[in-house]
């Protein structure tokens, strides 16, 4: 039946010669289970980039239902890890032979995992983004990941001022007294004696870091538990009221301007050897209504820029 029918890809004329960089398809729905370590495979519903270049100057175009086929083979027939993901690239060279020598996958998904409350021994769903951007160039793998983890951060510069104003709440309160245990611990559970509070925002961490090619598996969780380790103070799934007080003693425990937070996921960046990263800090702030934003890279020659 293919073979009556007229095939412009193949036969047409290129209005205008020349080689183009990437071509292929965005925004494709493509549901797949996907695997990382230490997780169960779980079924995803991500929307897909696929691409090839055109290093052929005179041909039409490439041929798109070969990727987007490719594709759904991953999603209907295998589940989506390093190795499936090269195979899917090396399919779209091998069916762009003669036209196209690198070739690009990017996923863009939640992933669900089940996060433990603070100290109540409760769980609960809490999606990450991530994107998983994979690429051949002339047969070299590379696999890029990105991922965004929610925190919440009090300023020090507001919980400095907040502890000035309980100071000179006390001071008031008790001048020329005999302090009487009592007396001042009651005050201190009102809110006359926690006169201020200091404010905290909802905050982002966006992080994109590359892996190294020839990587068997995903380890999404141990990258998300050692950023959230690091911030101390992730949001919650599930809360009860003895998780609440610990988050409040852990926001307390973790005053963070965005250039303390950039610092220290920098450096278990670092510590984890990546072979590049890039991370954006936002502090959604709630002093200002505008955001506190800082960036950090790697710094490797070629590597990501800032
Ligand atoms: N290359 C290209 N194809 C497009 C574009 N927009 C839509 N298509 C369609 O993508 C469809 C699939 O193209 P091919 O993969 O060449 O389809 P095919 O010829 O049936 O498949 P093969 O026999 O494997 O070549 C065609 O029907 C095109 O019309 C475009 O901008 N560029």
């Amino acid at each position: 039946m293919q073979s009556n029918m007229p095939d412009i890809a193949d036969t047409a004329p290129a209005l205008q010669s020349g080689k183009l960089d990437w071509v292929g398809m965005a925004d494709i729905e493509l549901p797949f289970i996907f695997e990382s370590r230490d997780l169960a495979a779980i079924n995803v519903n991500a929307k897909a980039r696929a691409f090839v270049n055109l290093h052929k100057e005179d041909a039409k175009g490439i041929h798109m239902s070969r990727l987007f086929l490719a594709l759904d083979t991953l999603s209907t027939e295998q589940q989506v890890n390093p190795l499936t993901i090269a195979q899917a690239l090396d399919t779209f060279i091998s069916s762009h032979e003669g036209l196209s020598d690198q070739a690009k996958i990017e996923f863009k998904f939640e992933l669900p995992l089940r996060r433990k409350s603070l100290l109540s021994g409760k769980a609960g769903w809490k999606s990450y983004p991530l994107t998983i951007e994979a690429k051949i160039d002339r047969g070299v793998l590379s696999f890029e990941l990105s991922l965004d983890v929610t925190y919440s951060s009090t300023c020090p510069c507001s919980a400095a001022l907040a502890r000035q104003l309980i100071q000179q709440a006390f001071a008031e309160k008790f001048s020329g007294q005999t302090l009487n245990h009592e007396h001042v611990l009651n005050w201190l559970g009102s809110t006359d004696g926690i006169v201020a509070t200091p404010h905290s925002q909802r905050s982002i961490a966006n992080v994109k870091v590359k892996l190294a090619s020839n990587i068997t598996e995903f380890d999404i969780l141990s990258l998300i538990d050692t950023l959230e380790g690091e911030l101390k103070t992730p949001v919650q799934a599930a809360v009860k009221r003895e998780d609440e007080q610990e988050f409040a003693r852990l926001n307390g425990q973790n005053l963070m301007f965005c250039e303390d937070a950039a610092r220290k996921i920098k450096a278990v960046l670092e510590d984890a050897q990546y072979a590049d990263y890039w991370l954006q800090i936002n502090h959604y702030e709630s002093l200002h209504a505008h955001d506190a934003v800082a960036i950090a890279v790697k710094g490797i020659d070629g590597g990501y820029q800032p």
